[in-house]
């Protein structure tokens, strides 16, 4: 039906905004406290953005002759933000289920990369998969971030590493981008992994001297749209020097720097991302003080990824001293295959359990923080006029990460999606078999023996399958 605006949220019993006077972000303090209405409502226009917010009364006299494609009674409900999910890996193919058994019989993480596992393997898979096989099940897994309340999520390459998979990847956020009804913040991370077969250095300069030049092409065309340049800058990985040379490069571009820092080694991985104007760095665990201090300096937010340091077993990032620093703390899912969570809530709450921040500022770090992070704190991240009407409406008068109906009142039109979303974990069997992944594709056999003697001791009953979609299924709310 016509009508002059296109939504009206009534009467909600809270309407957390989460800041209201054009902040960019929040700091320790700000997160604390959140700002927040009662019994107020909401106007979204036929752009998508948001017209109007104030108290109930006052909505109701001023829109009184107006006319509404849609109206919610919110009454007993809390509307919040859409959520932000500032870190994820969502294009790829080839399931890593056996890495988790690896995992859980004590191989770490770098192991199974050095011994062409891991990243690598997904890789392998990713080459050989077609545009469209990837866009299937990136279009599904977009859809279940969204019913999780992810409004805007940022998307990352990274699976190709060389630039005719890396443009696969890119053209097919792109084509979401374009065809579904969610925000994408769109990240080139071919400095994911060293192929195998070059050094640091071959990669870093053929990212330098082929890929970049011909990305800058393709945006300048507006065949695709990147926002973020991303390195993994680890030991055994990207050193220090080569992802300086990467992120000064892809900041020659245009692009904004958010890069893989600190996670396993101290890298000065912050050091480096304050120096250069980086406008997030990810995961920190492994930060220094000096590097602590130096990112609140600069403003350079920390996306903090919960469900990597519980499913590698790392030490928490320090989220409560970054905090007490100033720094701007993020969230993000990490969603890939190694961390498979879609939910933003289940992030917010292994970020209040393990990383002991507040409820209160876990919602601001997965709304106006993560938006930061990506450079759109803007248009995202908060409730106010102006911004983009991406809103989350709870069954419940207060904020909890339990989502009832998950509304994107976006420029292509309005979704509703009610009752969708489960209202707590979900732990069932899952039937599927081991698919396609043996893991001695592509690792050595002398490493592949190792890993597996190691795995032995693990109990059989369940099926490595059945664990890893039973914690799939308990990290998606
Ligand atoms: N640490 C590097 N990248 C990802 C993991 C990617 C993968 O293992 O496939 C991360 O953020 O956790
Ligand atoms: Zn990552």
């Amino acid at each position: 039906m016509a009508g002059e605006y296109r939504l009206l949220l009534a009467n909600a019993r809270q309407l957390v905004l989460v800041c209201g006077h054009g902040e960019q972000y929040l700091l320790r303090e700000g997160m604390a406290r959140l700002d927040v209405l009662h019994d107020a409502s909401l106007v979204v226009g036929l752009d998508g953005c948001i017209k109007a917010v104030g108290p109930a009364d006052v909505i109701h006299r001023r829109f009184a002759g107006a006319t509404f494609e849609s109206k919610i009674d919110c009454t007993g409900k809390c509307v919040l933000p859409g959520l932000v999910d500032a870190h994820t890996h969502p294009v790829w193919a080839g399931d890593r289920v056996h890495e988790f058994a690896m995992k859980l019989a004590g191989a770490s993480y770098m192991e199974i990369h050095q011994a062409g596992g891991g990243i690598h393997f997904t890789v392998e898979h990713t080459r050989k998969a077609t545009e469209e096989e990837l866009f299937t099940t990136f279009k599904h897994r977009l859809e279940r971030m969204r019913r999780a309340g992810s409004t805007l999520v940022e998307c990352k390459s990274g699976y190709g590493l060389n630039l005719e998979t890396e443009l696969k990847m890119l053209r097919v956020i792109e084509r979401a981008r374009q065809a579904m009804d969610i925000g994408i913040s769109s990240t080139y991370c071919g400095a994911h992994s060293v192929p195998k077969g070059k050094t640091a250095t071959e990669a870093t300069d053929d990212i330098i001297n082929n890929h970049l030049p011909k990305l800058k092409e393709l945006q300048q065309s507006g065949e695709i749209h990147v926002d973020n340049i991303d390195v993994f800058c680890e030991k055994g990985v990207f050193d220090l020097d080569s992802t300086r040379r990467i992120l000064q490069a892809g900041k020659d571009t245009g692009l904004q720097i958010n890069f893989h820092g600190d996670e396993l080694h101290p890298m000065k991985s912050a050091e480096l991302g304050a120096e250069l104007g980086a406008q997030a760095i990810s995961h920190l665990e492994e930060v220094s003080d000096e590097g602590i201090a130096a990112m609140a300096k600069a403003r350079c937010a920390a996306v903090l990824l919960p469900t990597t340091a519980y499913m590698l077993r790392l030490k928490q990032p320090q989220a409560r001293k970054m905090l007490d620093e100033g720094v701007i703390v993020a969230l993000g899912s990490d969603f890939n295959p190694n961390a498979y969570c879609f939910s933003m809530p289940m992030v917010m709450h292994l970020a209040c359990v393990n990383m002991k921040m507040s409820m209160n500022e876990a919602l601001a770090a997965a709304t106006i923080n993560a938006a930061y992070a990506l450079g759109k704190s803007d248009t995202h991240g908060s409730i106010e006029i102006g911004k983009q009407g991406d809103l989350v409406i709870i069954n419940s008068s207060r904020p909890s990460s339990h989502g009832h109906v998950v509304l994107r009142s976006s420029a292509g039109g309005q979704r509703i999606h009610r009752g969708g979303v489960a209202q707590g974990f979900v732990l069932r069997n899952c039937k599927n078999p081991m698919r396609e992944c043996r893991a001695e594709q592509i690792m050595t056999p002398e490493a592949m023996a190792s890993l597996e003697k190691r795995a032995h001791p693990l109990p059989q009953a369940a099926g490595e399958s059945d664990l890893h979609f039973s914690l799939e299924n308990a990290l998606m709310l």
